[in-house]
C-alpha cells in the first residue's frame, strides 16, 4: 500500500514539475515571440539585409560582376561571430529580463544610429566611386585620384566613421549592453589598426596631397587620428 501511494505522489510530483517546466517554457516563448521581441529583431534583420545587399549591388556598379566576391558583401568569421553572440544576448536577456528590452527611447536612438551610419556609409561609396575597393589597395592605378570633395572633405574615413555607427547603432536598437560596449571596443580597435595601414599606402600614392589632406580633415573615427 505504502508503495502504491510513494508510486502516486512520485507521479504527482512528476506531472507538477512537467507543468511546471511547460508554463516557464509558454512564459519565454511569450518573451520571444512578444511586440518588442518581433519588433527589434525584425528591424535588425532588414538592416543587416538592406546593408549587405546594397553594398553588394553598388561593388558590381562600380567594379563589374567578375572582380566582386564574396568579401564585397562584408561577411567575415569575426562578423558572423559577432552578430551571433548579440543575437545570443537578445535571446538570453529577452527571457530573463525582459523589461530591458523595452527601453523604446534607447532603442529608437539605435534605430536612428543605423539609418545614419547607412547614409554615411553609401555617401562615401558613392563619392569615391571606383577609389573605393573592399579590400586596401597596395599598389597605386592609373585610374585612383584622391578623393577629398563630398562627404570626404567633411571626414577622411566617412564608410568607417559609417560603419562604427551603424553596427554600434544595431546593438543600442536591440538594447544589448554588453554587445554595445564590445562592439564599440572591436570595431573600434579593428578601423584604429587600419586606418594608418591604409594611409600608410595613401601617403605613398599621393605624397605632399595626401599629407595636406590628412592636417586639414579628421579621421571621422573617434580618437584615431
Ligand atoms: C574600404 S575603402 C575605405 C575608404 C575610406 N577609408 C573610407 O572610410 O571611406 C578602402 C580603399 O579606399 C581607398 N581610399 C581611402 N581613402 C581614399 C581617398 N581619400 N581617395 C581615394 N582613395 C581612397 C584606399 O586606397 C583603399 O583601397
Amino acid at each position: 500500500m505504502f508503495s502504491s501511494l510513494a508510486l502516486h505522489l512520485t507521479s504527482r510530483s512528476t506531472v507538477l514539475a512537467i507543468h511546471k517546466i511547460n508554463a516557464v517554457f509558454l512564459n519565454n516563448m511569450t518573451e520571444i515571440f512578444s511586440y518588442t521581441a518581433c519588433r527589434q529583431l525584425s528591424q535588425l534583420l532588414t538592416s543587416i539585409i538592406f546593408f549587405h545587399v546594397s553594398e553588394y549591388i553598388l561593388a558590381i556598379t562600380f567594379h563589374g560582376r567578375s572582380s566582386v566576391t564574396l568579401s564585397s558583401l562584408l561577411i567575415s568569421k569575426n562578423y558572423l561571430f559577432a552578430m551571433a553572440f548579440s543575437l545570443l544576448e537578445y535571446i538570453v536577456e529577452i527571457i530573463f529580463f525582459p523589461g530591458l528590452k523595452d527601453h523604446w527611447r534607447v532603442s529608437n536612438i539605435g534605430l536612428v544610429m543605423i539609418i545614419i551610419g547607412e547614409i554615411i556609409r553609401k555617401m562615401a561609396i558613392i563619392t569615391a566611386g571606383r577609389a573605393f575597393t573592399h579590400l586596401i589597395r597596395i599598389y597605386h592605378v592609373d585610374d585612383h585620384p584622391l578623393i577629398t570633395h563630398g562627404i570626404y572633405s567633411v571626414v577622411r574615413h566617412p564608410s568607417y566613421c559609417g560603419f562604427f555607427i551603424w553596427s554600434v547603432g544595431t546593438q543600442v536598437m536591440l538594447c544589448n549592453p554588453i554587445s554595445t560596449l564590445g562592439f564599440i571596443v572591436v570595431v573600434w580597435n579593428f578601423f584604429a589598426r587600419r586606418i594608418p595601414y591604409e594611409e600608410f599606402f595613401l601617403r605613398q600614392f599621393f605624397g605632399p596631397e595626401y599629407e595636406e589632406y590628412a592636417r586639414r580633415v579628421p579621421s571621422g573615427v573617434p580618437f584615431v587620428k
